[in-house]
């Protein structure tokens, strides 16, 4: 489409070695990989099923999304937590099923406005990262990413302060290195009303490596502003 041809244009001036990956609902994975055909950005699905083979009629497995060019999964967004029900075991499912497909998984964690009201996103946070996260083998941790996604800023216009983001994406690099994984190597993504005049002071965060951007990356000027502050 002319958004993401807008995107790969801007992308090709943009030399602060920043990774891209495009995420588009599944239909269009494909048409969205062969328009980026030539240049270094990627593709990944939205989600994955919860079966890697088998009849399951109207299921995309993760070795389907892989076959069609898909590189990153992304698997526990709070919209399926909470508007599909998906839970940590079924997470940790699907994060299995990502990678034995060869591809690389974002997995979305966050606390919902009443968690944080009561001051439980550490926990919750935590537990997500625990529950979803149990069934990486060593081998595999550097083909995870995490994106903390606070309920309550995704799509509201309300970010966390660069300083809520920051103490929460500690903890997560904290409880990573607990569970034997390769924590300083791995990118921790902020997500929640990413825009370009906050992006720079989210990214200049210690543990923030990036953004995964949802409104903002409808509009191809304000993501590429967005990218050159990575
Ligand atoms: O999937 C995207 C994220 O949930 C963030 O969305 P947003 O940037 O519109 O708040």
């Amino acid at each position: 489409s002319g958004l993401v041809g807008d995107i790969q244009d801007g992308l090709a001036e943009l030399d602060n070695g920043v990774e891209v990956v495009i995420i588009p609902p599944a239909i269009y994975a494909t048409l969205v990989n062969a328009a980026l055909a030539e240049s270094e950005t990627s593709v990944g699905i939205q989600d994955v099923s919860r079966w890697n083979k088998g009849a399951y009629t109207g299921e995309v497995s993760a070795p389907m999304a892989h076959d069609v060019g898909c590189r990153y999964a992304l698997v526990g967004h709070s919209e399926r937590r909470e508007l599909l029900g998906e839970t940590d075991t079924l997470i940790a499912d699907k994060v299995d099923n990502a990678l034995s497909a060869s591809l690389n998984v974002i997995l979305c964690v966050g606390e919902t406005e009443a968690q944080r009201e009561a001051g439980a996103q550490d926990r919750v946070v935590g537990e997500q990262l625990k529950q979803g996260l149990s069934r990486v083998s060593d081998a595999d941790w550097l083909r995870v990413v995490v994106a903390y996604e606070p309920v309550w800023a995704i799509g509201t216009g309300r970010t966390a302060t660069a300083e809520d983001a920051q103490s929460v994406h500690a903890v997560i690099r904290q409880t990573l290195n607990g569970m034997g994984a390769p924590a300083e190597e791995m990118t921790l993504l902020y997500g929640g009303s990413v825009k370009p005049d906050n992006a720079k002071e989210l990214f200049a965060q210690p543990d923030i490596d990036g953004g995964l951007i949802g409104g903002a990356s409808l509009s191809a000027p304000d993501f590429l502003a967005i990218c050159r502050a990575a």
